[in-house]
C-alpha cells in the first residue's frame, strides 16, 4: 500500500527529514530555511507538476547512491552531525558488488587502500578481501553510522532551482511488492551529493551480427561463474582486469576462452617480491615524478612478467599510472591470466569484424565457432542522464575538474567516487565533502542565522 502522503512516516522523521506531501510549496514559503528568495508557487508547479507528486523536503543533503562513495560521505557527515538521506536505484547498499559482480573477485588493491574513511577491515581479513568479505564489511559500515538508504529510488532528474536556490530530485520507486505501482517522488534540499559511480552503467557496444549469433551473449555484470560454460567456446571481448578474469576463471571450468584484445593494454604483476605493486607505485610517487614511476613499474613488470608482446599483447605508448590518471584505464594487475595466455589456454585474437550464426570473423580474416560471447567492455557514468542544468559534469559523465578538485560544484553541488582513483579516490572526496557541507551547517545553525519558524518547525520533526 502506498503511504499516506500528508503523514510523515516514521522512518523519516527519526532521520531528521521532513516530509510533506503535496503541501511543501506552502511550506517553502514558510519554512524558507537558509533564507532563500522566496519560490514562485505558479512557475514551480507548472515546471515541475507538483501537485500531482509527493514531495519530500530533506534537512540535511540529498545524496544519490549507496555505494562505498555515497556511503562513506553520509558517514563522514554524520561525525559533523549532519543528517543526510541517500537515494538508491536498487534494493541493497552496494549493488554493484552485490548484484553486478562474479563470485571469485577480489579487492585487487591490498586492502588498506580500499577502506572507508574511518572504519579500517576487521584484522583477520586478507591483503586482498574477497567480494564477500568487503561486502560484509560494507554492511557493518553502514550498519555503525546507522545509514538506512531510501532503496528502490531511481533518481531521474535533479535540477538545482534558482528561484529558491534548492536542488529538486525527482526520483521513481518501485514498490517491491507484486504488482504494486510506480510512483514518483520529489526531494527538495539545499545540498546534492552525486555518488552513482564511475561504473553506474554496463557499456554494451554495437557489434555487427551479434543479433543474429544465436548462442548466448551477456555482459560481465551478469557473469558469475564459468560453471555452466563447461566445454564451451566463449568469446570474452575486452581485456581489462574484467576480461582478463573471466578468462582466468572460464578457464578453471575447463570451458575455451579467446579474449579480443583489439587495442594495446598495460599488464602489471599484482605483486612484485611479495610487495603490492601498487602498494610501492604509491610509496616511489611520493619523491619521484610519474613518468619516472611508471619508467619504473614497466621495468620492475617486464622483470617479472617478461615480454608480454610474445603474448600477443602491446603496450600502450603512455605509462600505466598517466594512463589511468588522464584517461581512467585500469592497468591490468595480473593474477594468473597471463600464465594461461602463455600456455595457450586462452586465446588471445584482434579485434571483431562481424559476428554470423554461432560463429564470429576477425579483422585479421580469422572466423571463429563459438558458443557464448562474454562483453568485458566495460562501464559508464550516467550522470549527464539525470543531472540538469549545470556544467559541472562533462559529457561523459565524470566532473570537468581534474582530481583533487573535482568535489565540489556550485550552488551545494558535490561528486564523491569520481576521481577514477578507487576506493581511495571516493574516500578523500568523501571527507572532503562532509567537512565543507559540515562548516556550511553548523554556520546554518547559529541562532541568528536561522528563522524562528524555520528552527522550531525543523526540530519538531527530527
Ligand atoms: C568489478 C570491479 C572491481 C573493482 N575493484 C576495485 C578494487 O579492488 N579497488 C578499488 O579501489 N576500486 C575497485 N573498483 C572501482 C569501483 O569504482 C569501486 O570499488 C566502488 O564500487 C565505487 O563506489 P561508488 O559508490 O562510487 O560506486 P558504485 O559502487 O557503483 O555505487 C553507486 C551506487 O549508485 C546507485 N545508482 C546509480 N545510478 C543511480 C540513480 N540514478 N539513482 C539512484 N541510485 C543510483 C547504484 O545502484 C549503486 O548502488 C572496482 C570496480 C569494479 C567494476
Ligand atoms: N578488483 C578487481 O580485481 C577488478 C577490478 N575491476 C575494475 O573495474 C573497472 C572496470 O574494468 P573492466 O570491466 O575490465 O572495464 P575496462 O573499461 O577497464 O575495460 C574494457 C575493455 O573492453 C574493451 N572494449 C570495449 N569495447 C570494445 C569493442 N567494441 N571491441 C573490443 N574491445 C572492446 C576495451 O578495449 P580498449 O581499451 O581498446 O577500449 C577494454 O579492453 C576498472 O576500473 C577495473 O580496474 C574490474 C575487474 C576486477
Ligand atoms: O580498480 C580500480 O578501478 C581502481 O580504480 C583502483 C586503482 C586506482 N588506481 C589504480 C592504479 C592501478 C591499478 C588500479 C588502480
Amino acid at each position: 500500500m502506498e503511504e499516506d502522503s500528508h503523514q510523515a512516516p516514521k522512518a523519516l522523521a527519526e532521520t531528521g527529514h521532513c516530509y510533506y506531501g503535496n503541501t511543501l510549496p506552502c511550506f517553502l514559503l514558510l519554512y524558507n530555511p537558509l533564507q532563500y528568495k522566496q519560490p514562485r508557487m505558479s512557475s514551480m508547479a507548472d515546471q515541475f507538476g507538483f501537485f500531482s507528486r509527493r514531495c519530500v523536503w530533506v534537512n540535511g543533503p540529498i545524496i544519490v547512491g549507496a555505494g562505498p562513495s555515497g556511503l562513506a560521505v553520509a558517514a563522514c557527515l554524520k561525525e559533523h552531525g549532519v543528517p543526510s538521506v541517500i537515494l538508491e536505484r536498487s534494493d541493497c547498499i552496494a549493488s554493484l558488488w552485490q548484484k553486478r559482480t562474479y563470485d571469485r573477485l577480489k579487492l585487487h588493491l591490498p586492502k588498506q587502500f580500499c577502506q572507508l574513511p574511518r572504519f579500517p577491515f576487521p584484522e583477520h581479513y586478507p591483503e586482498y578481501p574477497t567480494k564477500q568479505q568487503f561486502i560484509d564489511y560494507l554492511e557493518s559500515y553502514a550498519r555503525h553510522y546507522e545509514i538506512s538508504p531510501r532503496f528502490n529510488q531511481s533518481v531521474q532528474l535533479a535540477r538545482y532551482d534558482e528561484t529558491c536556490g534548492l536542488w529538486r530530485v525527482r526520483a521513481t520507486g518501485t514498490g517491491t511488492a507484486a504488482g504494486s505501482r510506480s510512483h514518483e517522488v520529489e526531494y527538495i534540499g539545499r545540498w546534492l551529493v552525486v555518488a552513482t559511480g564511475e561504473n553506474a552503467e554496463s557499456v554494451v557496444p554495437e557489434l555487427d551480427g551479434l543479433r543474429e549469433f544465436g548462442g548466448d551473449v551477456m555482459h560481465v555484470g551478469d557473469y558469475k561463474s564459468g560453471e555452466a560454460y563447461r566445454g564451451k567456446r566463449v568469446l570474452v571481448v575486452g581485456c581489462g582486469n574484467s576480461g582478463m578474469e573471466v578468462c582466468l576463471d572460464l578457464c578453471d571450468y575447463e570451458a575455451l576462452p579467446a579474449m579480443v584484445v583489439r587495442d594495446s593494454v598495460h599488464v602489471l604483476p599484482r605483486e612484485v617480491l611479495g610487495k603490492s605493486t601498487f602498494e610501492l607505485a604509491v610509496l616511489l610517487m611520493k619523491w619521484l615524478p610519474l613518468w619516472l614511476v611508471d619508467k619504473i613499474l614497466l621495468v620492475l613488470a617486464w622483470l617479472v612478467l617478461g615480454n608480454i608482446e610474445r603474448c600477443g599483447l602491446r603496450r600502450p605508448s603512455t605509462g600505466p599510472l598517466e594512463l589511468k590518471n588522464t584517461v581512467g584505464r585500469t592497468p591490468v594487475l595480473d593474477t594468473g591470466a597471463l600464465g594461461k595466455i602463455r600456455s595457450g589456454d586462452i586465446k588471445v585474437v584482434p579485434g571483431i569484424k562481424r559476428f554470423s550464426p554461432g560463429k564470429v570473423a576477425l579483422v585479421d580474416g580469422q572466423v571463429l565457432d563459438i558458443d557464448s560471447v562474454v562483453l568485458a567492455t566495460g562501464y559508464r557514468s550516467n550522470v549527464p542522464q539525470w543531472l540538469q542544468g549545470c556544467d559541472f559534469f562533462s559529457k561523459d559523465g565524470f566532473p570537468r575538474t581534474a582530481f583533487p578538485n573535482g568535489w565540489r560544484g556550485q550552488s551545494g553541488l558535490y561528486a564523491v567516487g569520481f576521481t577514477r582513483r578507487g576506493l581511495s579516490g571516493a574516500s578523500s572526496d568523501a571527507v572532503r565533502t562532509a567537512k565543507d557541507i559540515g562548516r556550511m551547517w553548523k554556520e546554518e545553525l547559529k541562532p541568528a542565522k536561522r528563522p524562528v519558524a524555520c528552527h522550531r518547525r525543523c526540530i519538531s520533526q527530527i
